[in-house]
């Protein structure tokens, strides 16, 4: 295993068939631009998905569960054995995710990369076993090379499975108990800006809770401020979830398969998987804002427009997950309405 399959060049989204949708849009019987962001989100979807007809017709959906040493310092609302019972609750259908996946007739895989709490081998959950847990980075780096490594390529081989799949659009969703400390850890590092502007509620935090959370994160930072350096940050602040959604976004933007992100968590492993390789970019779609504090920062470090803003603030990809509907609709629309020829309908 290295690390040289994550500098592999990116997919290009095709430039003449987002101009040959963006034409198609501005014949269909409404005025341009009325339909806003559902036009703009099939042109984008055309393009990415080299057709004329996009959909989001199959769709997979990888949730990552990992713990992390940092539970230590007392960051979280909720105790870290949640993790290993969320990935059973996840199997057996009880999760949020779960319900969402259903509903939308969409794949759901759950990665286990470890956890304290270990729920064992279970039906519907691929194991992949790093360690039972991330360092608490208070202390050490998070993770060895090797761990760091291992977390990426199964993050990329979810998007082997997806391809096998034949899906059409890839969803990223994580657990871990602690996750929005490693998060907020990782993405103050990557945007220069003081823990207090990205440490939030989490699961729950009081105010004091939150003021504890940063004071952790300064003491982080403070031992990790020289890994500035490519990988360093990820290896050092991250989780093995986050690693794992790392490898899958640039996996899945070299295999030219479109992503959906969902919350703080998966928009910090683009900010991650994108200062890696700047090209993922292009292949990624924003689900939700996220009402945890610091989502909004990393959302405009991105120059992303999210579609939905529910006040959801409980990853899993439960934020894509709900937006998927909507890009339903947008190909429906693109495919279905007629055009002002057909339907004898003037035009301005
Ligand atoms: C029952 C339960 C289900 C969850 N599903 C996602 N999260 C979310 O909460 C965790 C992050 O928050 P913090 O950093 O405050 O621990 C992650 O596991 C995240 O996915 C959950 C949390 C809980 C308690
Ligand atoms: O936005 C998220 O992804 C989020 C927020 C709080 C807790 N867990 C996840």
């Amino acid at each position: 295993m290295s690390f040289d399959w994550l500098n592999a060049p990116c997919a290009q989204p095709d430039a003449a068939l987002a101009e040959a949708a963006r034409a198609h849009q501005l014949q269909l019987t409404k005025p341009p631009g009325s339909l806003g962001m559902l036009e703009t989100l099939a042109i984008q979807l055309a393009s990415l998905q080299r057709t004329p007809r996009p959909s989001a017709d199959r769709v997979w959906i990888s949730v990552f569960a990992g713990d992390h040493g940092v539970a230590d310092e007392g960051v979280s609302a909720f105790p870290q054995a949640v993790t290993g019972e969320m990935v059973r609750n996840f199997a057996s259908g009880g999760a949020a995710i779960s319900v969402l996946a259903r509903s939308l007739g969409a794949s759901l895989e759950v990665v286990n990369l470890g956890t304290v709490n270990d729920p064992g081998e279970i039906a519907g959950v691929r194991r992949a076993i790093i360690a039972p847990s991330t360092a608490n980075f208070c202390v050490e780096p998070a993770m060895t090379e090797a761990q760091l490594q291992a977390a990426l390529a199964a993050g990329a081989e979810s998007v082997r499975l997806a391809q096998a799949a034949n899906a059409q659009l890839f969803l990223g969703g994580e657990m871990g108990i602690a996750n929005t400390t490693s998060a907020a850890a990782l993405a103050s590092i990557l945007l220069h800006e003081p823990p207090s502007s990205l440490a939030g509620a989490g699961t729950g935090l009081d105010p004091a809770g939150v003021l504890h959370k940063v004071t952790v994160l300064e003491r982080a930072l403070a031992r990790h401020a020289q890994a500035t350096r490519a990988l360093e940050p990820l290896r050092c602040l991250g989780g093995f979830e986050i690693a794992a959604l790392v490898g899958a976004y640039i996996a899945a933007a070299q295999a030219g398969l479109p992503v959906l992100v969902d919350g703080f968590i998966t928009t910090t492993a683009a900010l991650a998987a994108v200062a890696i390789q700047p090209e993922v970019r292009a292949w990624l779609l924003f689900a939700h804002r996220s009402k945890e504090h610091g989502h909004s920062r990393l959302l405009r470090a991105l120059d992303a427009e999210p579609l939905l803003d529910l006040g959801m603030r409980l990853g899993e990809a439960s934020g894509a997950a709900s937006a998927v509907p909507l890009l339903r609709l947008a190909c429906a629309l693109h495919a279905g309405m007629a055009t002002f020829e057909q339907a004898g309908v003037s035009t301005a």
